[in-house]
């Protein structure tokens, strides 16, 4: 009798948009780590293949590279058609690709706002019908959403308006699919040392006690959010201290919210150059 080896069964797959740097790169470098196999989502090809090929070296999982610009309809439809794949199943996805805009709402050039509302907003409501209408027939599914405390503050600016719509369409979203297997999590996380400031022309925290205090660490984030996910919590608000923070924006009066968040590190970044 031959002791054929059972075939391996199929590792689950994640999809991550973003993933070649900050968050994004550590959501895909924990679901390797946790077994799943990754379609990683960025617009830098480059920079996709040698994330690839990182990922496939350091944990043996099967790595799709998707070069995409999610604020282009056409490249977030190519998008949408892979998370909404029957036949190569996409079982998580996490909406994480974003930037921040160092200008108030009512300046700077209008495409610039159009494309944070693409990518924040528009994207993540695209992929999250994509993915929920492909888990729910299969009756198992999880979409990670990312949102920001700066999304429970009126006062940073555009992207705190686009952070709060990913945290209400997320909580609807979860809603919506309570009793069919497929659970929807947005995270909210407080300031991460990642590309995301230099990207946005911002001062990331420097290397002080108080700093240290408010900055996160990218993996802190990443498992935190990802340990919530896969518990099928709603809300994830990484770190304690963070969690106070937000419980804090919950009840506090909405224009001192505003005043204290644009007093800190990263608001403060987002006043017009013109303002002291
Ligand atoms: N850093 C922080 O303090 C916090 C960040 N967040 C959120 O976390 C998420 C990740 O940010 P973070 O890791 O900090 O940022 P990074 O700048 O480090 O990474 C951003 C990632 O998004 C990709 N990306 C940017 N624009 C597009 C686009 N148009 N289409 C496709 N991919 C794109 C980038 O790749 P490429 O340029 O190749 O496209 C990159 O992989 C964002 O949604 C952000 O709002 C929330 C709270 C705090
Ligand atoms: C990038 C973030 O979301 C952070 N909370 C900030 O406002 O800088």
């Amino acid at each position: 009798m031959t002791s054929a080896t059972p075939p391996r069964p199929a590792r689950p797959t994640a999809l991550v948009t973003g993933a070649t740097a900050g968050l994004g790169a550590g959501f895909a470098r924990s679901l390797a780590r946790r077994g799943h196999d990754l379609v990683i989502v960025a617009r830098d090809a480059e920079r996709l293949d040698s994330t690839a090929a990182a990922l496939r070296a350091e944990h043996g999982v099967g790595v799709e590279v998707l070069a995409a610009d999610l604020s282009v309809r056409a490249d977030l439809d190519r998008v949408a058609q892979r998370v909404g794949s029957v036949e190569a199943p996409v079982d998580v996805l996490v909406n994480n690709a974003g930037f921040g805009l160092k200008q108030r709402f009512f300046d700077g050039d209008p495409a610039d706002h159009e494309r944070m509302f693409d990518v924040l907003c528009r994207a993540v409501m695209v992929l999250s019908r994509a993915a929920a209408g492909a888990m729910v027939p299969r009756g198992r599914g999880r979409v990670l959403n990312v949102g920001s405390v700066a999304g429970l503050v009126p006062g940073g600016g555009h992207y705190s308006a686009a952070k709060a719509y990913v945290i209400v369409l997320t909580e609807t979203l979860a809603g919506e699919l309570r009793g069919t297997g497929v659970t929807a999590t947005v995270v909210e996380p407080g300031y991460v040392r990642t590309e995301f400031h230099a990207r946005s022309g911002m001062r990331s925290g420097g290397s002080s006690s108080l700093s240290n205090r408010i900055w996160l660490d990218i993996d802190e984030v990443v498992d935190a959010a990802l340990d919530d996910t896969f518990a099928g919590r709603v809300v994830s608000v990484p770190t304690r201290r963070w969690k106070a923070v937000s419980t804090l924006l919950d009840v506090a009066p909405r224009r001192l919210v505003s005043t204290v968040w644009n007093a800190m590190p990263s608001g403060a970044r987002r006043r017009h150059p013109t303002q002291r």
